[in-house]
């Protein structure tokens, strides 16, 4: 990893959701570069509860179709080919769709909210990484997580679960890297003092 990518606040503050991505976007090795790097993310008992499965060029049509069959039954008043063309169009948003699988590891000591705090703490790792990089990403999950013809096609087992797809690519040239307007979250912050558990104990 290069010394002269991006500062770690620089790339928080500047990463955003692209919901438009062209080519380049990371070859495999890039990719799995980057992922080693973002597997450094805290992960208690260091379990790696997760997989990836890449999906490029024809194969994303292959995904599009799978969704266009999924969303065509929950739609009834539209067209059933518009539905199909609309959602099949989805997965060209982007050049790499990298499908995020997480796969729990059940009854570990490790209780399954903190697989998946891992999960997210290492993808979230990856999107900053790949920002720093110069791509783009934006991660997109909706009904199509539950689609059981995509579950099939990219062979998930029973116990994983499908926590959506990182859509990769390269944003378009003039997006402005404007540091976000930091919001103030102070109202989520408070520090604990005893004196206020003495108080209550005395007055409950
Ligand atoms: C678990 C997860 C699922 C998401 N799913 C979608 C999605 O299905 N569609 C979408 O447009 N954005 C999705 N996003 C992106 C958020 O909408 C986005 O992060 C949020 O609007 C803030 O924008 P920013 O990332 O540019 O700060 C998802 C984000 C996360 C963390």
């Amino acid at each position: 990893m290069g010394a002269a990518e991006m500062d770690l606040v620089t790339a928080i503050l500047t990463r955003r959701s692209e919901h438009f991505l062209t080519d380049p976007a990371p070859s495999d090795d890039e990719f799995a570069d980057l992922l080693r790097a973002a597997a450094a993310a805290p992960d208690h008992g260091m379990l790696r509860p997760w997989r990836w499965i890449l999906v490029r060029h024809t194969e994303r049509h292959a995904l599009g179709e799978c969704f266009a069959a999924d969303a065509g039954a929950e739609r009834p008043d539209e067209p059933a080919t518009e539905v199909a063309t609309r959602v099949a169009a989805k997965v060209l948003r982007a050049p790499l769709l990298a499908t995020l699988v997480f796969q729990p590891r059940l009854g570990h000591r490790i209780p399954e909210w903190e697989q998946l705090a891992a999960t997210s703490s290492m993808s979230h790792a990856l999107m900053l990484l790949l920002h720093a990089r110069g791509y783009g990403s934006i991660w997109r999950t909706g009904a199509f997580v539950a689609s059981p013809t995509a579950r099939q096609m990219l062979g998930l087992h029973q116990d994983e679960r499908l926590l959506g797809w990182l859509y990769i690519g390269t944003p378009p040239r003039d997006r402005a890297l404007q540091p976000r307007v930091v919001q103030d979250v102070t109202d989520r912050l408070s520090s604990f003092r005893l004196t206020e558990v003495a108080a209550a104990r005395r007055h409950p």
